[in-house]
């Protein structure tokens, strides 16, 4: 029956952050002992919890009061491990603790990396409403624009506190139902799991492909070098193009190998587009000699056969290369790039 209980019992980790003096004591202290205390003692760090009934379920809320924040505090990473939700305070009658908030906001985005944050943008101290120095519509509108829910209260005479964790309740319930819309439902884990898998062997296939695209720059490099020097195609403008167009094949393909393994887009796309280019020029070049009269243009026609077979191929794997890059670089890396953003 306990164990049901505690089963049934989950816990949800805040954090109130703001200025110095705004009442992350005093607010605190309110909802989980009911007890406003009247004197300012600054706080270094503490911990409250709280067990309250939420839409029907026990929920244990964990509180960590923090020492006040400015613009020179360095936010830790225990601000953020563990933790489902924050308070984000101001007081009312201090105009600088509301610029303060804003600041505090920015870090804490910062340090987590994304804005989906289950945050609520609270104004303390409405009791003293005669010296107030920051209007409902101002902060209404900051929080608007955080796209979280703002709301006004009092630590000293108990307005307002209990809505302040009920409305973070809600924000992280609604950011869960959000996650398993859309990223982490069982369905959609599988599927990033597969393309992982996918990826991995499409990754191997196409860093093998490159590889022969690196083979075949080399022996053209190789083979332009070589007819240029020898007799047959003696300084002719075609071992000169051949040369260059192996060179940069070569260069091009190094750089795709180092897209996939690094999963660098940039270097795919420049991979896929100058490889595209040496496709035209080689098919361009190839149609020439096997069309022209020229003196060096009979060697290759004599040797026709092997000729359009071998750039047959090396025409097939370079474009098969390419798709393949291609492919990897728009669709796939897409998928994981998101799949890692998740929390
Ligand atoms: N009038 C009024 N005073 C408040 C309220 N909440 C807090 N205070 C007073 O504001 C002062 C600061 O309150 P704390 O709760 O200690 O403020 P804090 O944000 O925890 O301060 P640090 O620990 O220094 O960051 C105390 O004197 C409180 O009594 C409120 O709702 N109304």
């Amino acid at each position: 029956m306990q164990v049901e209980q505690q089963q049934q019992q989950r816990q949800r980790k805040f954090v109130v952050l703001g200025f110095s003096a705004v009442g992350k004591s005093a607010l605190t202290n309110q909802f989980v002992h009911e007890h406003f205390p009247d004197y300012y003692n600054p706080t270094i760090e503490a911990t409250f919890h709280k067990v309250v009934r939420f839409k029907g379920r026990d929920t244990e809320i964990l509180i960590r009061d923090t020492a006040g924040q400015d613009e020179y505090t360095i936010f830790h990473h225990r601000y953020c491990v563990g933790v489902h939700g924050y308070v984000l305070l101001y007081s009312v009658d201090n105009r600088q603790s509301f610029e303060m908030v804003k600041i505090i906001n920015e870090k804490l985005l910062n340090l987590i990396g994304t804005d989906r944050v289950p945050r609520v943008l609270v104004g303390n101290k409405i009791d003293l409403d005669d010296e107030r120095k920051v209007s409902q519509e101002e902060a209404r509108a900051l929080a608007d624009s955080w796209g979280c829910p703002f709301v006004e209260c009092s630590a000293k005479i108990n307005h307002n506190i209990g809505k302040i964790f009920s409305l973070l309740l809600n924000e992280i319930e609604k950011e869960e139902k959000d996650d398993t819309h859309t990223d982490s439902n069982c369905l959609s884990l599988c599927r990033r799991v597969l393309s992982v898998r996918h990826k991995q062997t499409l990754d191997t296939f196409s860093s093998v492909l490159i590889c022969a695209t690196l083979a075949i720059g080399l022996a053209t490099a190789i083979i332009g070098a070589i007819l240029g020097l020898g007799a047959h195609l003696q300084s002719s403008w075609l071992s000169y193009l051949m040369l260059v167009v192996g060179l940069f094949t070569l260069l091009m393909s190094f750089l795709g190998l180092v897209g996939i393994r690094q999963s660098n887009r940039d270097f795919q796309l420049v991979y896929c587009v100058s490889l595209l280019l040496v496709v035209v020029v080689q098919l361009a070049s190839v149609s020439y000699l096997l069309a022209s009269e020229c003196e060096s243009c009979t060697y290759v026609q004599e040797r026709r056969v092997s000729v359009v077979t071998v750039s047959f191929v090396s025409l097939l794997i370079e474009i098969i290369a390419v798709a393949l890059s291609f492919y990897l670089r728009n669709s796939v890396v897409e998928e994981i790039t998101a799949y890692q953003m998740l929390p």
